[in-house]
């Protein structure tokens, strides 16, 4: 019978953003925080980065959940910027956001999310990525500094919101939005399908 059901649906996130994107695909679901080792090893490619990290969002929920719920799937993710070959994740101070940005500013970077889905009864995995290019606009440095002084680049990779006041420093993007958002939904769509859960129902 198990089989035939269509599994419950956890989050592992702490991040509003995600929450929101899921919410967008209309299918009940609840938040469970991950607190996995983010560490990763020098030489990883970005792909790689981002899938690892998020299938060990996932692994480290469904580990704690697994006995309770058995018949569910775990959703993780993770987001990093990339400009060249240099990955940056969130920033550690506002310094470190305006440098961020500063290397940003008039050049093209890449957003790569990683989005993993564990099954906890089976114990199947599906990972997988997108990555959008992103351009931002030649910026001053008095303009860096009042964007980082409204606060939101705290907790983004990069530095930036492209949801938010960030929006005014991106000229153009090629690929998925929400990739840049941090969760690819048309992404997440497929692979949840691969499950047995339909987004969109005949
Ligand atoms: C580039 C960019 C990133 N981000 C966010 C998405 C992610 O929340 C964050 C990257 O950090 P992550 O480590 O991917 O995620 P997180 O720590 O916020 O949440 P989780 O608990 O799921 O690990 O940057 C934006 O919100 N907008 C943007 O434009």
């Amino acid at each position: 019978m198990e089989e035939t059901c269509t599994p419950k649906l956890i989050l592992a996130s702490t991040s509003p953003r995600r929450r929101e994107l899921l919410a967008s695909l209309q299918l009940p679901f609840e938040v469970v925080p991950s607190h996995a080792d983010e560490s990763v090893q020098a030489g990883w490619s970005p792909d790689k980065i981002v899938e690892t990290l998020a299938l060990r969002k996932a692994g480290a929920v469904a580990r704690t959940i697994r006995e309770q719920h058995d018949n569910t799937l775990i959703i993780g993710s993770d987001t990093i910027v990339v400009l060249n070959d240099e990955v940056l994740g969130k920033p550690v101070d506002k310094a470190d956001a305006a440098r961020m940005i500063t290397l940003l500013q008039g050049r093209t970077h890449r957003v790569f999310t990683g989005v993993a889905c564990i099954h906890t009864g089976t114990g199947e995995q599906r990972v997988g990525f997108r990555e959008t290019a992103v351009t931002m606009k030649p910026l001053d440095t008095e303009a860096i500094a009042a964007y980082v002084e409204t606060g939101e680049p705290a907790d983004k990779a990069g530095a930036y919101a492209i949801q938010g006041l960030g929006a005014t420093l991106i000229e153009g993007i090629q690929g998925c939005y929400f990739n840049v958002v941090g969760l690819p939904i048309s992404l997440l769509s497929d692979m949840l399908s691969g499950f047995g859960i339909r987004v969109l129902r005949p």
